[in-house]
């Protein structure tokens, strides 16, 4: 089917990153609809929706397909609204929720036969939020988890692969035990081992008062999942609660044996730790396939004017900051472009950010 009519409820952060990624696609119209309206607002300003809606029955009555992208509690009541609404025909529903077993429970449990659910979780993102911080890029060479269910037919999952295409993502089927079991340790176990480290730097504040000044590269690259919306986060441990009690657990059985290596000075147990650790942190592929760090990118907002791109290679000049490859990802007449740039060292990379920064620029490091 062309020109099929796309509704993204939650116009944030992620839903507005997808609303315009679907957008590329010229037979793609994006509906919003969200609760906030200065985000349909900006969305309808700045091109990022097509069409704003305050009533949700109205809007998925006219929409091919529903993307669900508010926090997760609100997902599973706007899915609860979906069953009670009349649709003359089929229509897909996904969602883009972090945990998957309990929306997946909700969409299982619909008596409407014309709802078509299949689970969706885009496995990037960034601790800002709202529809003000969205990317079209923000998923390219990200993986895209579906979790099909028994509501939906391959042809279904096909179509919202299609929709989803200019996204850029790579799509993996998982089922939600897994999901939610690999995403509590690899995604939101993480953002609680950040917000605890950051709690005990603030405590030791309080007798030490320099402390702040000498949190310098590492603390700060640990802990930038801290400054993650809180009301979002909540929402994200409390549907994953019996993985994250679990994790806890595990934790604080692993934090003894750390301490007892500590306090017993292990050498070189403490040595085969660290390696192991090292060993498979540097293994890790990233989003560009290779191990972490492949290469060092740096994402550049740009103006679509005369000059701008020379003006940013006049700044890295400047500074004798080397660029392995560049790529333009989004230019279009008088809007903001972005500009990836990827750089030979870890080093270049945050020069490169901080002097841009310096000159005006938005940038962004995507891990
Ligand atoms: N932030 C991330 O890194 C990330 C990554 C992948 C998936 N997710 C998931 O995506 C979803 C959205 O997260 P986000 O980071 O975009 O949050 P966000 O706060 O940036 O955006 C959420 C949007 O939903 C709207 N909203 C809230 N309640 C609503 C309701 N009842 N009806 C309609 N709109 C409503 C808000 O006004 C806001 O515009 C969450 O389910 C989250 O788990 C987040
Ligand atoms: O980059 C970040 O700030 C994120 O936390 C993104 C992140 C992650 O943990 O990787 C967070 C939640 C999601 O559901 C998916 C991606």
């Amino acid at each position: 089917m062309d020109n099929r009519k796309i509704l993204v409820a939650g116009i944030g952060l992620i839903g507005g990153s997808l609303a315009k990624a679907i957008k590329i696609n010229p037979e793609h119209t994006v509906l919003g609809y969200d609760l906030n309206e200065q985000s349909l607002d900006y969305g309808l300003k700045n091109g990022i929706i097509d069409e704003a809606y305050t009533d949700f029955k109205h809007a998925a009555q006219n929409a091919d397909i529903i993307i669900l992208a508010a926090p997760i509690t609100e997902t599973i009541e706007l899915l609860e609204m979906l069953d009670s609404i009349t649709f003359e025909r089929k229509v897909i529903v996904t969602d883009t929720a972090s945990v998957k077993n309990t929306v997946i429970e909700t969409a299982e449990k619909l008596i409407n036969q014309q709802i078509v659910f299949i689970g969706g979780h885009p496995m990037a993102g960034s601790h800002k939020r709202g529809i003000e911080a969205a990317k079209s890029h923000l998923f390219e060479n990200a993986i895209y988890v579906l979790t099909p269910t028994k509501r939906s037919t391959e042809k279904d999952v096909h179509t919202l692969k299609e929709v989803l295409t200019p996204t850029k993502s790579k799509f993996i089927v998982l089922k939600p035990e897994e999901h939610d079991e690999m995403t509590g340790v690899v995604s939101h176990f993480p953002h609680l081992i950040a917000s605890s480290l950051v709690h005990q730097a603030k405590k030791w504040q309080e007798t030490h008062a320099f402390l702040p000044k000498l949190a310098a590269g590492g603390f700060r690259d640990i802990t930038r999942i801290a400054s993650s919306n809180p009301e979002l986060w909540q929402d994200i441990f409390y549907h994953n609660r019996r993985k994250m009690s679990v994790l806890l657990q595990e934790w604080i059985e692993e934090m003894m044996h750390l301490k007892s290596l500590v306090d017993y000075n292990e050498k070189q147990e403490m040595i085969n730790y660290l390696k192991t650790a090292k060993t498979y942190r540097d293994g890790i592929p990233t989003k560009d396939g290779g191990a972490i760090p492949a290469f060092y990118d740096l994402y550049v907002d740009i103006r679509d004017q005369p000059g701008a791109l020379a003006s940013v290679f006049k700044i890295l000049a400047d500074y004798e900051i080397s660029v392995k490859n560049i790529e333009i990802l989004e230019i279009r007449e008088g809007i903001t472009g972005v500009l990836r740039l990827s750089f030979y060292t870890e080093e270049a990379q945050k020069k490169g950010k901080k002097y841009l920064e310096q000159n005006g620029y938005e940038t962004m490091i995507q891990n």
